[in-house]
């Protein structure tokens, strides 16, 4: 098992820069995501640690100690892609030994591993089939034993669950948890999808143009995102611009108590769809806006409402309010995030 630490890491192919001086701490036994639109240098930053592509200038550092002159296959970092490149002429057992073969192992140490990781992916009455005889999540947890198999430091799982049907993705993503949290095995998945990155990860980088923006703990980075562009990542906000002053936030469309005494001035509040709440119109508290658009989601009903001349959005566990209905809106901060 090992830590990661990408240090002023910096690629480019040809004269265009992909990554530009990533940063990044993994603790041992941590799983962190990377996440991110496609095109920001997710991929790229997975094969530099696993050694398939080289840095033009930084370090990676295994344990405190450069990976750089390592090469590949020594480096015990190993990739699953999400199309899983398992052997087609192999069948399941012989896919999982591939690695150990290569290196070597002695036959029966081989047999002994193959047979505890097919106990481990719940796939030992497959160990004869071939891929091509398999569901695409058996596929993707014959990928995941092979990975294994070569006992490595660092698992890299690049969009592992993208060309998984819904269902299968949830089930597998608990899977995947539940094998990294029983092996503790360093753990850096690369997605491009928000929800996942926050239910599987310790801390989520996000991405953005071959940067880090923002590396932290899911809770942190929905609640108190350092920047817009952050925020947006993560689902669409409201930004109310005003003045945070005397413990009191104004603004044309809404005011509130805020719990920050010091004093900001002129301001934008974030505000998530979720906090703003929506009451009957002869309501004492609120302000008055009228039900523009509303989609009815089952769990969850979507609204946009017009207050003056700016538009909100809300989104609420019940299904109360219709089009066109006049009601009113209030809002009180828990967690309260404001930009200059
Ligand atoms: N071998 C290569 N040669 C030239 N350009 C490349 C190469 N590999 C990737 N790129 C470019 O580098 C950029 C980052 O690619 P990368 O695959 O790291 O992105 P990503 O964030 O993983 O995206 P996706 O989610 O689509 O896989 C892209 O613009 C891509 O076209």
């Amino acid at each position: 098992m090992s830590s990661v630490n990408l240090v002023n890491l910096t690629k480019y192919f040809g004269d265009k820069k992909i990554l530009d001086n990533i940063n990044l701490q993994v603790n041992d036994g941590e799983i962190i995501s990377l996440l991110g639109l496609s095109g920001c240098g997710k991929s790229t930053t997975l094969k530099l640690i696993a050694g398939l592509l080289k840095p033009d200038s930084g370090d990676i550092l295994f344990n405190g100690e450069s990976a750089l002159d390592i090469p590949t296959e020594k480096r015990d970092a190993v990739i699953v892609f999400q199309d899983y490149l398992l052997f087609p002429h192999m069948n399941v057992y012989e896919n999982i030994e591939f690695g150990m073969k290569m290196r070597k192992v002695k036959k029966s140490i081989r047999q002994k591993r193959v047979l505890e990781l097919l106990e481990l992916v719940r796939l030992e009455e497959y160990k004869n089939s071939y891929p091509s005889e398999l569901s695409g999540g058996q596929r993707q947890r014959v990928a995941i034993a092979r990975a294994l198999a070569v006992n490595p430091r660092i698992l890299l799982l690049d969009e592992p669950f993208s060309n998984l049907d819904i269902n299968l993705r949830g089930e597998m993503r608990d899977f995947v948890l539940s094998i990294q949290k029983k092996t503790g095995i360093t753990t850096i998945l690369v997605t491009h999808d928000k929800e996942e990155a926050l239910m599987m990860s310790d801390k989520v980088a996000v991405m953005v143009g071959g940067q880090i923006k923002q590396f932290d703990t899911p809770n942190n980075l929905y609640e108190r995102p350092n920047s817009k562009e952050v925020a947006n990542i993560f689902g669409e906000r409201n930004y109310i611009r005003g003045t945070l002053q005397n413990g009191l936030f104004k603004s044309e469309l809404i005011n509130f108590k805020s719990n920050i005494k010091e004093d900001l001035g002129s301001v934008e509040v974030m505000i998530s769809k979720e906090d703003l709440e929506l009451k009957p119109v002869d309501s004492d508290e609120g302000v008055e806006g009228k039900i523009l658009k509303k989609r009815y989601a089952g769990e969850k009903t979507y609204y946009n409402i017009k207050i003056k001349d700016s538009i909100l959005k809300a989104t609420c566990d019940n299904n109360l309010y219709n089009e066109n209905d006049l009601i009113k809106v209030s809002f009180s901060p828990k967690n309260e995030v404001y930009f200059r």
